[in-house]
């Protein structure tokens, strides 16, 4: 009994965990043909990569960030790539007027919309915490409040598409890591936010998914090591 308690129950438990948590190998390119996609904090690294593996996919792509020039570039190399059709809209998410323009566009431009990406984030130090509360609160507007906006406005359009969120995470805001703070708070935000949300869209029948992507360090060439 001790032996059965102490190895083969946690196992049984790793086992259940694993088999739960790990995602169906169903996914084929073309679904995501003629889909309409926002994808936000584009202008550069994996929010940039995610706009043109959707051109590929033949996606109609809407696409933001502050940096008008980068985003014009980005579009220009989505067309390239075969994208159904792709637009950009530029901003500050600092602004919660600015993150409801951006759906509205898709609602305007592209009569719907079938799948949120949820990617930027504000720039941050990385470092022992500061005691800066205005820099948390900011980061926290930019990081956390503009995806709740954006969410919200977007709800009745993926209603309709039975469409998808997908919100770029990170193992920090699953774990606390040290010099990380103000970022890890805002990503911590967002894992009770959306993981709420699902729970209630499952009650409620609501047939729009939400992942959560946990990342680790991806390296997109802005550090060389960390
Ligand atoms: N790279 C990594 O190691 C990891 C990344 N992640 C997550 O992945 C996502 C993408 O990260 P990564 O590609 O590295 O980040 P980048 O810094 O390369 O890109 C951030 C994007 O957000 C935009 N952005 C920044 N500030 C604002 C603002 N105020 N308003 C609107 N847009 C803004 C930037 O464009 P512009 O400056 O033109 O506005 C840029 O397009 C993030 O959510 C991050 O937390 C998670 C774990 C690890
Ligand atoms: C098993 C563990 C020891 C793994 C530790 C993982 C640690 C090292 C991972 C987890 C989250 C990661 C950070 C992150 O989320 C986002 C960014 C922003 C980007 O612009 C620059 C890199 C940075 C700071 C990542 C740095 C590496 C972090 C701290």
């Amino acid at each position: 009994m001790g032996r059965l308690q102490k190895i083969l129950i946690p196992f049984l438990g790793l086992v259940l965990a694993f088999w739960f948590y790990s995602a169906r190998e169903n996914f084929k390119p073309e679904m995501l043909k003629g889909k309409r996609v926002i994808v936000t904090g584009a202008s550069t690294g994996i929010g940039e990569q995610m706009a043109y593996h959707l051109a590929r996919m033949g996606s109609h792509i809407l696409i933001t960030a502050r940096t008008e020039a980068k985003l014009q570039k980005v579009v220009e190399r989505c067309l390239e790539l075969g994208a159904a059709s792709a637009r950009y809209v530029s901003g500050t998410m600092e602004d919660m007027a600015f993150a409801e323009h951006v759906v509205k566009e898709a609602e305007t431009s592209l009569g719907g919309l079938d799948m949120l990406i949820l990617n930027h984030v504000g720039t941050s130090y990385f470092g022992y915490f500061n005691g800066d509360v205005g820099h948390v609160r900011k980061l926290l507007e930019i990081n956390f409040l503009s995806y709740v906006a954006m969410t919200t406005s977007a709800l009745p359009m993926l209603k309709e598409s039975e469409g998808s969120i997908v919100v770029v995470s990170s193992m920090a805001g699953k774990v606390g890591f040290p010099f990380t703070v103000p970022y890890s708070a805002t990503k911590f935000a967002l894992d009770g936010f959306f993981s709420s949300l699902r729970q209630e869209f499952s009650i409620q029948s609501v047939n729009v998914s939400i992942t959560l992507c946990i990342l680790g360090f991806i390296d997109t060439g802005k550090i060389s090591a960390v």
